[in-house]
């Protein structure tokens, strides 16, 4: 196999789609000839399996839920008539929302018109609207964007800093199950710094989060601006077209129906039963082939756009949550997982590229490519050349430079950035991780592992009160040993220690 390939290799294996202005190089793939024709059956399976899913049958037999974010861009193929009304309308009342803001008829209270929004929110809850915001956003933005992502004090007051007035700022809180301790101490801080500048934060905050939720129940009492749902057939990681995306988009100023349709039109492209004209399928199958089916490379992204910097990490949650699984679907032990790490490029060849090239071989690369380099004219930086041709050179050159070291990578090249670009992008990987799901048996759609770690933490706080209240009564004791016996967990030894520790360094 050569790493150099020939035109002809492209042009057999290249895939177009002009309905979505996307192409998918997969030349630079070392997949044997005979490749497609042996992966052909398993690729027909998991088209079948993903258009059962389309269809609502429980796809997530675990959590016995339907999987439907797919309808959400295409609302006429949910399986019943209520839900197909439910999406539409939802959207209906976020644009009806987003006017309201926009046009001053619903203002902040003093009559203020909101000017900057935060949100809330955290994991598939956070990555997705942070993504759109910031491949989509600018100077231009009718609210500015701010995310309280974690719960870490610093980084909130960080955030709260940089925003300042509070008194022109909506703030959108979103959970699909309403519980997450992250998004609800978010949530508490922010009422607080409402509170501290003399506001009523629920005469500015949205929710957004499953009916009858913590989150719901706390905002119907206590009279929030709006509510908008979260289904339970939805996933957080492929949330991002559903309220949890659309709602911050469409008030940042971007056009919303634009995005749906992109995504809408890449699930189309994406049905296609021709493998070699479905980008997806032929994606799932280079993971397949990248990474052995079971991980054994990562998946670096290298988009050469600064707007594309945070769809690595997007991506991380999306790929990784989903096929990071210790069983398949029979109940074998698998140790599933496909690792994807990468910022962008050209900026990553000053940092991690010498080891792609040179050191260990455990990846293979998907390199993004934008053929739109600005909406104006470019300054020439040398004489007939732009600082874009330089980034379009750079790409080049680090794939060629990549291929001559046996580096594999694919290439996908799209017109421009712009809401339908970003939808399809969207639904293009969201399509690629249920067809590579299928191709190795995995359920992409549950989370068994991040439930353990959610546990296990409470479990941390709840001794952490012991060992406060051990200390209010026993003022001075600070040896771990003699507080993990006295309260009669000598195994957590060392966990008293860091608890000791850290409240030693707070004072
Ligand atoms: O939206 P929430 O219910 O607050 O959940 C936020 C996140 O929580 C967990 O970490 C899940 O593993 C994620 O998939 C989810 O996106």
């Amino acid at each position: 196999m050569t790493t150099t390939p020939c035109w002809r290799r492209f042009q057999d294996t290249l895939c177009h789609c002009p309905d979505l202005g996307l192409w998918l190089d997969i030349s630079r793939m070392n997949f044997p000839d005979d490749f497609f024709s042996s992966q052909e059956p398993a690729v027909r399976r998991a088209l079948a399996a993903m258009a059962r899913l389309e269809s609502g049958i429980i796809a997530n037999p675990d959590e016995n839920r339907m999987v439907g974010h797919y309808w959400l861009r295409a609302p006429e193929l949910a399986p019943s008539p209520a839900l197909t009304t439910e999406i539409k309308e939802t959207v209906q009342r976020i644009l009806a929302f987003t006017a309201e803001i926009h046009s001053g008829k619903r203002t902040a209270p003093g009559g203020r018109p909101f000017r900057k929004l935060l949100v809330i929110g955290i994991g598939g809850s956070a990555l997705g609207p942070q993504f759109v915001a910031d491949a989509l956003g600018g100077p231009h933005d009718l609210l500015t964007p701010y995310f309280l992502d974690n719960t870490d004090p610093d980084g909130m007051d960080r955030v709260f800093g940089q925003m300042g007035d509070l008194a022109d700022c909506l703030a959108i809180v979103i959970s699909k199950s309403g519980s997450t301790k992250e998004t609800r101490n978010g949530m508490l801080e922010a009422r607080a710094a409402w509170q501290r500048a003399g506001l009523d934060f629920s005469r500015q905050a949205v929710a957004i989060t499953g009916t009858g939720s913590e989150l719901d129940t706390l905002a119907i009492a206590e009279g929030w601006l709006e509510r908008f749902p979260m289904w339970d057939w939805v996933g957080g990681r492929t949330s991002v077209t559903s309220a949890v995306g659309l709602l911050p988009a469409a008030l940042q100023g971007i056009d919303i129906s634009a995005l749906l349709a992109g995504a809408r039109t890449a699930d189309q492209a994406t049905r296609e039963s021709d493998i070699r004209r479905n980008p997806a399928a032929l994606m799932a199958l280079m993971w397949l082939q990248g990474s052995s089916g079971c991980g054994k490379r990562d998946l670096v992204m290298l988009p050469y756009k600064d707007r594309l910097l945070l769809f690595s990490r997007y991506l991380q949650q999306l790929i990784m949550e989903s096929i990071g699984k210790d069983r398949d679907l029979d109940g074998n032990q698998v140790a599933q997982g496909l690792t994807v790490y990468g910022n962008k490029g050209s900026t990553d060849q000053h940092a991690y590229v010498q080891q792609l090239r040179d050191g260990v071989h455990n990846f293979f690369v998907t390199f993004i490519e934008v053929l739109q380099d600005r909406s104006g004219a470019s300054l020439e930086v040398e004489p007939g050349v732009t600082s874009g041709d330089y980034l379009f050179g750079f790409l080049y050159g680090t794939r060629q430079a990549l291929a001559e070291k046996g580096r594999e990578s694919m290439t996908l090249t799209v017109e421009r950035i712009d809401p339908a670009t970003i939808g399809a992008l969207i639904a293009l990987f969201e399509r690629t991780v249920g067809l590579y799901a299928s191709l190795v048996n995995i359920n992409a759609y549950h989370q068994p592992g991040v439930e353990a770690g959610k546990k296990a933490a409470g479990a941390v706080i709840e001794l952490q009160k012991k060992v406060r209240a051990h200390l209010a009564d026993h003022p001075g004791s600070s040896d771990p040993t003699a507080v993990a016996a006295a309260l009669g967990v000598p195994e957590q030894t060392e966990l008293v220690f860091a608890i000791l520790r850290r409240l030693a360094v707070r004072g």
